[in-house]
């Protein structure tokens, strides 16, 4: 493959819609490779804004304005980041010849919960926990009795876990209805699921790059209040579940087609797999990979993208850890022990330029054995603080 160099007229452009964590690094990796980058966000200063080329600040749910940045950029290639996109935008822009990672159309039924449970289940024929779709307060009442408790209650539209609660009895179903309003997206319409007790979870990183498919190990998990606190890879799995896990995987990215990877979230009882539901880009979970892989799911992301080969080495075990701040700052100071800085640790901090209680705002990563690398990580989590 040929590579140009950045800001010249015959330049390879990536857009980036969000521009958080996860962008900054594919904007990193984008980079090394010689393209132009531009980072969009609802806000200004987002991580990926501060290495990209040109940053926009823009309302990525208003179609017009985000077609208008996509047609006065003109990108080779558009990487949505969030969920929270104007996907008529999208559809529109790819009607018109660009390239959206990796398509409109697995875009659009990844942003939803109904579309994407709908298309594994029912027509994919993936193995997923019993689930209903709710609209009113009173549906949600008649729905989770009938689904049982406790049940976990999900707006179609959000992430991060954002509206997201587990509903343990009748009493706290006005609760959850008003938590679900907390949805970063669409709350609308709810997801009502019955709860999967499942002995843990994954995120089976896959990569297409439309000549093949690769799996990285399984990376697994721990989440705290629908958003991930804890990863580690790779998760010790019978050769069954890995099979079954890599099977659910292959399905529901070949279901949905493009190039680029993808974080296909699931739970695991025994051999048996559920499937959860899949991000059409890298996962926070497997930030972990900036330690155990030679290729991390961020560089993986772009060679998919650009079709290059997928192949990468698993150095070894490790784990991470998300810091969270504890408080509001417009100011944020992220206060990290020396003793993170060792030989096999370090931090990302990801500079975004506010904080908020629950805000995640650094990962703590450690190369060692699994056991090691986790306990390693909960203890060195623990010496990151809000200053
Ligand atoms: N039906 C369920 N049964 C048991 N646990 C569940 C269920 N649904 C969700 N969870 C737990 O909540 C977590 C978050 O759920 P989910 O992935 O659907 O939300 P999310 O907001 O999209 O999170 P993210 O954007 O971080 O991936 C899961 O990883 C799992 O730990
Ligand atoms: N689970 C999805 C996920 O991790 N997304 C990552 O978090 C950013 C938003 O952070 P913010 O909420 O702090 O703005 C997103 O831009 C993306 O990088
Ligand atoms: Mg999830």
């Amino acid at each position: 493959m040929r590579f140009s160099a950045p800001l010249k007229s015959n330049s390879k452009k990536i857009m980036l819609l969000g521009s958080g964590e996860l962008g900054k690094e594919v904007i990193i990796e984008a980079q090394r490779l010689g393209l132009e980058t531009i980072a969009v966000d609802r806000y200004a200063d987002a991580p990926a804004h501060q290495v990209a080329h040109r940053s926009h600040v823009v309302n990525m749910q208003d179609k017009d304005a985000l077609l208008e940045i996509i047609y006065r950029e003109k990108p080779d290639y558009i990487l949505p980041e969030i969920e929270a996109l104007s996907i008529d935008a999208l559809f529109e822009a790819e009607d018109k010849g660009y390239n959206v990672i990796p398509n409109a159309n697995a875009v659009s039924k990844t942003m939803n919960r109904k579309n994407i449970r709908t298309f594994a289940a029912e027509t994919l024929g993936l193995k997923t926990g019993p689930y209903e779709f709710v609209t009113t307060e009173e549906g949600l009442r008649e729905t989770s009795k009938r689904m049982g408790y406790p049940c976990v209650i999900k707006p179609v539209m959000s992430s991060s876990g954002h509206g997201q609660s587990i509903c343990r009895s009748e009493d706290e179903v006005a609760h959850s209805w008003e938590i679900a309003k907390e949805a970063r997206g669409d709350a609308s319409e709810l997801i009502v699921e019955a709860f999967v007790d499942f002995d843990y979870e994954i995120t089976m990183l896959t990569a297409r790059n439309g000549k093949e498919t690769v799996f990285c190990e399984p990376i697994g998990h721990e989440q705290r209040d629908g958003d991930y606190v804890f990863s580690w890879q790779p998760m010790q799995m019978s050769e069954a579940a890995k099979k079954n896990a890599q099977d659910i995987a292959k399905a529901i990215t070949d279901g949905l087609g493009g190039q680029g990877i993808f974080g296909v979230e699931l739970f695991v009882k025994g051999d048996e797999v559920y499937f959860s539901e899949v991000s059409p880009r890298p996962h926070d979970t497997g930030m972990v990979t900036l330690i155990t892989q030679s290729q991390s799911e961020f560089a993986l992301h772009l060679r998919a993208v650009l079709g290059l080969p997928l192949g990468f080495t698993f150095y070894g075990d490790g784990a991470s850890a998300a810091f969270k701040s504890e408080v509001h700052n417009y100011a944020p100071v992220v206060d990290v022990d020396d003793s993170l800085f060792s030989e096999n640790s370090f931090v990302r901090v990801f500079g975004k330029p506010e904080a908020h209680k629950g805000r995640r705002l650094a990962v703590a990563l450690v190369f060692d054995k699994v056991e090691a690398a986790l306990e390693k990580a909960r203890e060195l989590i623990t010496k990151v603080k809000d200053a």
